[in-house]
């Protein structure tokens, strides 16, 4: 689809989501109500740093969170169907099915005892219905598509007989052989040389575009979303402070946050190896109550303006154009009128 323009179709709308793990009188707030929605075909490129609940987000969705974490609330719909009140049966028929994963180790993924092409092969058999025979055909059909060499006989291989780049090929194969509606991959590429990377993404792109697969992209590289996104989502502390279409992300993000991580920000095109920049600071401890913006103790804005609403109140999303916004009370509105009055003396 055209970067940045919405797919008139939603098909995962999640409103309000929030994980938590332990309990007690201090559990740790890993997300914090978030509101996302991905379209049919859309790519999303979800960005932040380490700790900043990104792959909790991507469990979530799966519904993969073990104890002692658990949903608390929200609500996560795809293609209309509450995940949430998804029975065991039903979940592990939607997942494969409808939606997929794709993990930074694929050779923690695939069972080290089973032929790759039996893994492949098996949700096809299972899914589908196919014979074993019909089922291996496509299995071999599925790793020549995703540059396994020679794949009738490495479809007999086992994992450990592949090379990190050949396994994660493989972790595409057995990912997208049921043609899910949407991929989850989180860090799909770092564990892999950089050359790899390039061909890797490059596959993961051209395999959803083909079809029509949407996909989530959880990554720390700015040349990866550079490449492959249409839309960027910022998260901080379990929270999004920003979305938008990829272009104005990446040369023009409004949040301070996101305006510190992306700095620096890649030519639109380029293909992998731009980590995101340090900000000075750490992110919070989040078994601890935040009332304002997460990020006011580290905002050089919030100093520079004085602004003190920023460490008492949450602030909402203020429109930047349309599909654009960004949480943050240092942010005119379009009309110019800053959102918070400018407290000052901070
Ligand atoms: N099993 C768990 N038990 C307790 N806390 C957890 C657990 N898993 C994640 N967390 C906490 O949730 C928060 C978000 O972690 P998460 O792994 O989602 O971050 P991330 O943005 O994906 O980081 P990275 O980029 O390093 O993978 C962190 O504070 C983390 O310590």
């Amino acid at each position: 689809m055209t970067a940045g323009i919405r797919s008139p179709h939603t098909l995962l709308d999640i409103k309000g989501l929030k994980t938590q793990f332990g309990s007690g009188r201090n559990p740790v707030n890993a997300v914090q109500g978030i509101d996302l929605k991905i379209g049919a075909g859309e790519i999303l490129g979800l960005v932040g740093e380490s700790g900043s609940g990104k792959s909790v987000l991507a469990l979530s969705i799966l519904r993969l969170i073990q104890s002692p974490g658990r949903i608390i609330g929200g609500s996560i719909l795809f293609d209309g169907k509450d995940v949430l009140a998804m029975s065991n049966r039903e979940l592990s028929g939607w997942r494969g099915r409808d939606i997929g994963i794709i993990f930074q180790q694929p050779q923690s993924c695939l069972n080290p005892v089973r032929r790759i092409g039996w893994q492949v092969a098996e949700p096809l058999r299972q899914q589908e219905k196919l014979s074993r025979k019909a089922a291996w055909d496509k299995a071999v059909t599925l790793l020549h598509s995703v540059g396994i060499p020679a794949p009738e006989e490495k479809a007999l291989a086992y994992p450990h007989q592949l090379s990190g780049g050949q396994a994660q090929r493989v972790m595409i194969a057995v990912a997208l052989a049921l043609r899910p509606r949407l991929l989850i991959a989180d860090e799909p590429t770092t564990a892999l040389d950089v050359t790899i990377q390039a061909q890797i993404l490059e596959l993961l792109r051209d395999s959803c575009r083909d079809f029509g697969t949407s996909l989530m992209l959880v990554t720390h590289d700015l040349g990866v979303v550079a490449r492959l996104a249409d839309r960027v989502a910022v998260m901080y502390a379990g929270r999004i402070v920003e979305e938008g279409p990829v272009a104005p992300m990446l040369t023009a993000p409004s949040h301070p946050y996101a305006r510190g991580l992306l700095d620096a920000a890649p030519r639109l095109g380029q293909m992998g190896g731009l980590r995101l920049r340090d900000i000075p600071g750490s992110i919070p401890d989040l078994s601890q109550p935040m009332p304002g913006c997460a990020f006011a103790p580290r905002c050089e804005l919030r100093a520079n303006l004085g602004l003190s609403a920023c460490l008492g109140e949450l602030p909402p999303f203020i429109p930047i154009s349309e599909h654009h916004s960004a949480r943050c009370w240092a942010l005119p509105q379009a009309d110019g009128i800053y959102s918070t009055p400018m407290t000052m003396g901070a």
